[in-house]
């Protein structure tokens, strides 16, 4: 399926953590996405004026409404895209959200034979993992993933640092840093053809903004 309706761009926008600072970005880029929609329950938001649409989205969904057409491009963490790895395009690095995903334990760690890893993300931790020519068994959590290792689930775990609290707060070390991150904006394959200028001028401005501010 490729992005519907011609003229309107149709935006997948993630909810939490990425939707203050990308709303933030768009502002600053001259896209006018008023303040009473920070809090807004509703799910779609036209802004006809602007030719845009938000879809209001889980940010683990962002990557499956685009490559679906249903959103001609989307915002999200370089964690899910990973993570999700769907046909998309990736446009532009907004230097947004930033953090990074990393290799977590105990710091009394020690190796064992085919360790237990708990994490959010268990296609890059076995991916990292068998790049290293590792064994370990990859245990699926969906949050709270540092009470893993201090309850005895897991060895360690692979999850995002950003100010590193709640590491802190808990007792736990960054082993290995795996990959930095922050958020991408990416297209729809079809979309980016179909409707090339409107996301380009997107894209140019965007990254105007995105220069003034290094
Ligand atoms: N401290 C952080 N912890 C987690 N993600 C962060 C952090 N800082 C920035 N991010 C980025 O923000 C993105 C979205 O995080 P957010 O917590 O809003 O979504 P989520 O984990 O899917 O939340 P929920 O499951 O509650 O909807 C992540 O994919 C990542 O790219
Ligand atoms: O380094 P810090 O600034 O402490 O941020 C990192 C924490 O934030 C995220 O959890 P989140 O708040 O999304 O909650 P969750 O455990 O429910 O995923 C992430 O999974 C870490 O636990």
């Amino acid at each position: 399926m490729s992005g519907a309706g011609k003229d309107i761009l149709k935006v997948a926008m993630p909810k939490g953590r990425i939707y203050k600072q990308a709303s933030k970005l768009f502002r600053e880029a001259g896209l006018p996405i008023p303040s009473d929609f920070d809090d807004t329950r509703k799910l779609i938001i036209e802004l006809p004026e602007a030719g845009m649409e938000f879809i209001m989205a889980k940010p683990v969904d962002v990557p499956t409404y685009v490559e679906y057409g249903v959103a001609d491009i989307g915002i999200v963490g370089k964690d899910v895209l990973m993570e999700e790895n769907k046909d998309v395009y990736e446009l532009l690095d907004l230097g947004i959200a930033k953090c990074r995903m990393s290799v977590i334990g105990l710091p009394d760690w020690k190796p064992i034979i085919n360790p237990r890893v708990a994490t959010k993300y268990p296609s890059v931790a076995s991916a990292y993992f068998r790049e290293r020519g590792q064994q370990v068994e990859v245990i699926k959590l969906n949050g709270s993933i540092e009470l893993a290792p201090l309850i005895g689930l897991a060895d360690r775990i692979v999850d995002m640092v950003e100010t590193g609290q709640t590491l802190r707060e808990n007792g736990l070390v960054e082993m290995e840093e795996i990959f930095g991150i922050t958020s991408r904006l990416i297209a729809n394959r079809v979309s980016y053809r179909m409707k090339n200028d409107a996301i380009q001028s997107l894209c140019d401005r965007l990254q105007v903004t995105i220069a003034a501010k290094v």
